[in-house]
């Protein structure tokens, strides 16, 4: 559904070149929800911008749904459907207006697009505001509203940037259950941006993360956490000295570290390990803690992926 090669752009600033985006190989197959992830400036939006065919690449080449984004732009956004970060509907125009035509901006006639507009109003849970204009919807049913817009035309894949960026909690797993209802019920193939780490985590099959331009990790989140970062065992002990050494024989630890009482590493299937660990150390506390796709990120650049996230 999607294969870039080596898929660069560069943007001159004064006499600058800002390399946003350098050399990304990217293969995402029919019906996968993968999210692609990364810090404030690493490259999601130029490269989505890219894939979405808003952008023309400096070099390499994309084929987006059957179609090469250089060679066949049009073709490509007919099969595609597009979220930015912005809102696109029109704050005065009604909901059931603007889906209708959105239709009839992708060719649907008057009755098809009637008739996909009651589908996705009832999809999506807009039904009771389908009079209302757009500007009078919370964020949640906006975001909703764009995703309707984006499936208008029924497209093979959607992308969808930042789509719950700026929700509450309770919206955002709403937007959540609309996006994996969609999904299971159409099989479209989506690629989506996100900030919030535990989101991608929860719902993506695979998460892509980026940094500086470059893709750095490309996986299951589960595969990611196991062999990036591994459990981080911890326990307060009255001899750090004894618990680092038994530390250091256990096979695939790593990252030890002592301070004070506490002793800290990680290590695969931290709660396998632990009690016969415990056998030969003599401790107050000890705790298992399940890696986060941030520790994946740590392990990987040496940074926390909320650095300079926004809160
Ligand atoms: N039009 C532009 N002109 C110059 N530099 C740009 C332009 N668009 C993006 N950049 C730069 O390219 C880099 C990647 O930006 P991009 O917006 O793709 O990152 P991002 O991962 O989407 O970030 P965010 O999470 O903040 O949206 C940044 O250094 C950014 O400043």
């Amino acid at each position: 559904m999607i294969r870039t090669r080596g898929l660069t752009r560069h943007f001159r600033v004064k006499r600058e070149t800002v390399e946003a985006v350098r050399g990304l190989d990217i293969d995402v197959g029919p019906g996968e929800l993968v999210a692609f992830l990364g810090p404030n400036g690493a490259g999601k939006s130029t490269s989505l911008r890219m894939l979405t065919t808003l952008l023309p690449p400096t070099s390499g080449s994309a084929t987006v749904a059957g179609h090469d984004v250089a060679g066949d732009p049009a073709a490509v956004r007919r099969k595609i459907g597009y979220l930015g970060q912005g809102n696109g509907a029109g704050a005065y125009f009604r909901v059931r207006d603007e889906l209708f035509t959105q239709g009839r901006c992708y060719a649907l006639s008057p009755k098809e697009s009637r008739e996909r507009t009651e589908e996705l109003l009832a999809t999506l849970d807009l039904e009771s505001l389908a009079n209302r204009t757009a500007g009078t919807l919370s964020g949640g049913q906006r975001r909703r509203l764009d995703i309707a817009l984006g499936l208008m035309h029924r497209p093979d894949l959607l992308f969808l940037d930042e789509p719950s960026a700026g929700l509450d909690p309770q919206n955002r797993a709403n937007l959540w259950e609309h996006i994996l209802k969609l999904r299971a019920e159409s099989g479209t193939t989506i690629f989506l941006t996100t900030h919030y780490l535990d989101e991608a985590d929860a719902m993506a099959e695979r998460v892509m993360v980026i940094d500086h331009g470059r893709i750095i990790a490309d996986d299951t989140a589960e595969n990611l956490k196991a062999e990036m970062a591994g459990d981080l065992v911890t326990v307060t002990t009255p001899d750090p000295d004894v618990a680092l050494r038994a530390a250091a024989r256990i096979p695939a630890a790593r990252d030890l570290t002592s301070d004070g009482s506490t002793v800290e590493f990680r290590v695969p299937q931290g709660n396998k390990v632990l009690p016969e660990f415990l056998k030969t150390v003599e401790a107050h506390t000890a705790e298992v803690r399940r890696p986060t796709l941030d520790d994946v990120f740590l392990a990987l650049t040496g940074r926390s992926i909320r650095e300079g996230a926004p809160a």
